[in-house]
């Protein structure tokens, strides 16, 4: 029995867990529903750990008044559930998972009733056995690459006992032990892994998995997957990107500064919205950009939540560093539109920590990569980068905390990067394959729009 009657359009809500690397893109999906006429529900849990989640979601819906947006109150914090893992946003989705039991009240109200329930890949095995209770239709927005979710589906079948190097059913490419989030491999008892394998199994129970990718981008990796041969028994898993950027995002830069540089010529560097370096290790950065012949512009992040970021750049970096980076190029501390930045003609390479976000909007824009993987699935998605030529990779840096990558090495690897001519022609040709991908016929239009009809018979 279908859970919603017949109304004029599909009622779809949307979860997603913390952090603008899952809400972006969430909101650009719930964004694209709504452009269709979608009835859209996104639920968000409160209270919201930085102020670029809560800003962002407000230019959503300032931008879509349409969109309704409920604020999912968590449950206090119970410290005795993970002593180990400090961090917010781990201990956002923690909390929302623990809060599960408030699902059903929150969603069984909504008006017209619901008719499909999207959930973030994290809550999977926490929202699950509530959403399905309701009879809803379920599918998981999975934020980041293909590699990954078949490291996701395979891995409850191998966390007792892992290699040093994984094989991966249906897979040519091998997976190094050294690529898997590190709280995987440290305690595999840990909440972070307890709560990976969790999600993992319940994800046969699925209608669909959505993919922030495309056909053309991991072929073999999407063919094992919705072939069974990764798990057997798992959902469709259905390419629908790159989720692009929408206008509301687009922020009137003041950064004139770009303007006067030649085409090409300035390195981007930004490790995303979570992902703070050590002063030591940005003072060594620092130390390859003052050595380095390129222009840049270098987003510092000195906290993981915005709001306690407050340090200003000479207090980060030391006041000689800050002099003698002056000339070469800017130091910004703050939120930056990245897709404006990336769809500049003065950038002419990404110095990034791989972020799936990140990645999809370097290629959008043909922009290429040097990946510097800190932390989570960035491994994993290094490897794709690598793999499909957009980037350039040292897997033998370290994790972010791990051993210092030297100024030196940086700056030579960054001159490696913006003097790779087949990388550059390669990222062009990613940026078109990505395009095709999302136009009228293309390969992720096509999902999409299969997924909308599929949606509407779920009325
Ligand atoms: O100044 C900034 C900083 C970030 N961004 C945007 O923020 C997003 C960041 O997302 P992502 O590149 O995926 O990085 P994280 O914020 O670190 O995302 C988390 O979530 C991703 C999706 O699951 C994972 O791939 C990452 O490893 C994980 O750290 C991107 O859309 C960026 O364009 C800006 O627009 N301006």
């Amino acid at each position: 029995m279908s859970y919603s009657s017949k109304t004029q359009s599909p009622h779809v809500a949307l979860f997603p867990s913390s952090g603008m690397g899952h809400l972006i893109p969430f909101v650009r999906l719930a964004a694209s529903l709504a452009n269709q006429k979608f009835q859209v529900t996104i639920i968000t849990g409160h209270p919201l750990v930085s102020l670029a989640e809560s800003d962002f979601l407000s230019l959503f819906l300032s931008a879509f008044p349409q969109v309704i947006s409920k604020e999912f109150h968590l449950l206090p914090f119970d410290p005795s559930t993970d002593k180990s893992n400090k961090d917010p946003f781990f201990l956002q989705f923690e909390a929302i998972r623990r809060s599960a039991t408030l699902l059903s009240p929150l969603i069984s109200s909504s008006s017209p009733p619901l008719s499909a329930f999207i959930s973030d890949i994290f809550l999977a095995s926490a929202f699950f056995p509530i959403t399905a209770d309701l009879h809803l239709p379920n599918y998981i927005l999975f934020p980041s690459c293909a590699n990954m979710l078949s490291l996701t589906a395979y891995f409850p079948s191998l966390v007792d006992n892992i290699s040093e190097e994984i094989n991966i059913p249906g897979l040519s490419t091998k997976i190094s032990k050294s690529w898997l989030p590190p709280p995987l491999v440290l305690d595999s008892t840990s909440p972070f892994a307890t709560q990976f394998v969790e999600n993992g199994k319940k994800m046969v129970e699925y209608n669909g998995i959505l993919m922030n990718t495309f056909d053309s981008l991991e072929p073999e990796t999407l063919e094992a997957l919705n072939e069974g041969k990764v798990v057997n028994g798992l959902p469709p898993v259905i390419p629908i990107g790159p989720l692009v950027p929408c206008e509301f995002e687009k922020q009137v830069s003041s950064l004139s500064w770009f303007d006067d540089q030649p085409d090409g010529s300035v390195v981007f560097i930004c490790f995303g919205s979570r992902t703070a370096l050590s002063r030591e290790q940005l003072r060594e950065l620092g130390a390859g950009l003052v050595k380095n012949e390129f222009r840049f512009l270098w987003i510092l992040k000195d906290k993981k939540v915005d709001k306690e970021d407050v340090a200003e750049v000479e207090e980060v970096l030391g006041k000689g560093l800050v002099e003698n980076l002056k000339d070469k190029g800017l130091v910004i501390k703050g939120w930056v539109d990245q897709g404006g930045v990336l769809s500049h003609r003065a950038v002419g390479g990404f110095v990034s920590h791989v972020g799936w976000n990140s990645v999809t909007e370097a290629m959008w824009h043909g922009v290429r990569i040097l990946a510097w993987p800190q932390g989570g699935d960035q491994k994993m998605c290094s490897s794709v980068v690598k793999r499909c030529g957009l980037g350039m990779w040292v897997d033998t840096w370290d994790w972010g905390g791990g051993e210092l990558v030297k100024g030196e090495d940086i700056g030579e690897t960054i001159k490696e990067l913006m003097g790779d001519e087949k990388l550059k022609l390669q990222a062009t040709h990613i940026k078109e394959e990505a395009r095709k991908a999302v136009a009228s016929g293309g390969s992720s239009e096509t999902n999409l729009l299969r997924l909308r009809k599929e949606l509407e018979r779920c009325m």
